[in-house]
């Protein structure tokens, strides 16, 4: 069933917030994935492509970090990324922070609509900043894996994709979401003003194919209250010298 996942719905601009509110909660709630394509338009889109070619070329991206060994090779044949985190209000960023507020609407809405005001079951409160990724090129690529695969709080991966006539024969850059429970994988060409929604736990381990051409992508990860409360209570207690010492 689930490669039935309409893998693109083109938003005519006739759509209205509460029309993708809907198949954002109906796609969440059956696949745990959504794929929403023209998602700002074209004159938009090109705005924020540009303030991220802007960013690239001023040189204030730097390579994904892994949380275990980054010093060691080994990082780089994990992931080879390139990134930078923004909340958009800095300068030359004004339609980043315009499609972050967009993205946050629409999350915030659905969440609200979502029968008993929850999505998936989660309050969403909040989310992190922008993560701005390129993938530069020559086979860069991020291994299979899960973004929270310990509840730190993270329910939702929103990624927007940047990339005018990506071909995925071409350029790979393929994002190959595995879903858990089914042989069936989900396939999502990383194309231009294509905004994609998935939940960010175990249920959506997910690779980066290998990137032929320069890839660009925006993602924000929205906590979900309880979880991320959690999260935090825990890391405080971790954090504190264990009182039997
Ligand atoms: O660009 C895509 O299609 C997805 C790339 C992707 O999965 N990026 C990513 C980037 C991450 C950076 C830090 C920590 C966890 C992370 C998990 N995932
Ligand atoms: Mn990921």
């Amino acid at each position: 069933p689930f490669n039935h996942v309409p893998n693109s719905y083109y938003m005519d601009p006739s759509d209205s917030c509460y029309e993708i509110c809907h198949r954002v909660i109906r796609d969440m709630t059956q696949y745990g994935v959504c794929v929403l394509n023209n998602f700002l338009g074209k004159e938009q889109g090109l705005m924020v492509l540009n303030e991220v070619l802007e960013m690239y070329r001023s040189g204030i991206f730097t390579a994904g970090q892994l949380v275990s060994n980054p010093a060691s090779t080994e990082a780089q044949t994990i992931r080879s990324d390139l990134i930078t985190w923004i909340d958009g209000k800095e300068t030359n960023c004004h339609y980043i922070r315009q499609l972050i507020s967009q993205v946050d609407n629409i999350i915030l809405r659905a969440n609200k609509m979502a029968n008993n005001g929850k999505m998936g079951d989660y309050v969403i409160n909040g989310r992190t900043k922008a993560m701005v990724a390129c993938y530069p090129g020559s086979g860069s690529h991020y291994v299979k894996h899960v973004d929270n695969p310990n509840k730190d709080g993270r329910c939702i991966t929103a990624i927007y994709y940047l990339n005018l006539d990506w071909d995925v024969k071409r350029c790979g850059g393929l994002l190959r979401v595995f879903p858990e429970g089914t042989n069936q994988v989900a396939d999502i060409a990383p194309i231009f003003d294509r905004m994609l929604f998935f939940w960010s736990d175990r249920r959506n381990p997910h690779e980066v194919q290998p990137a032929y051409s320069t890839r660009y992508a925006i993602t924000l990860w929205y906590f979900d209250a309880h979880e991320r409360e959690e999260a935090l209570r825990n890391f405080k207690e971790r954090g504190q010298p264990s009182s039997s010492k």
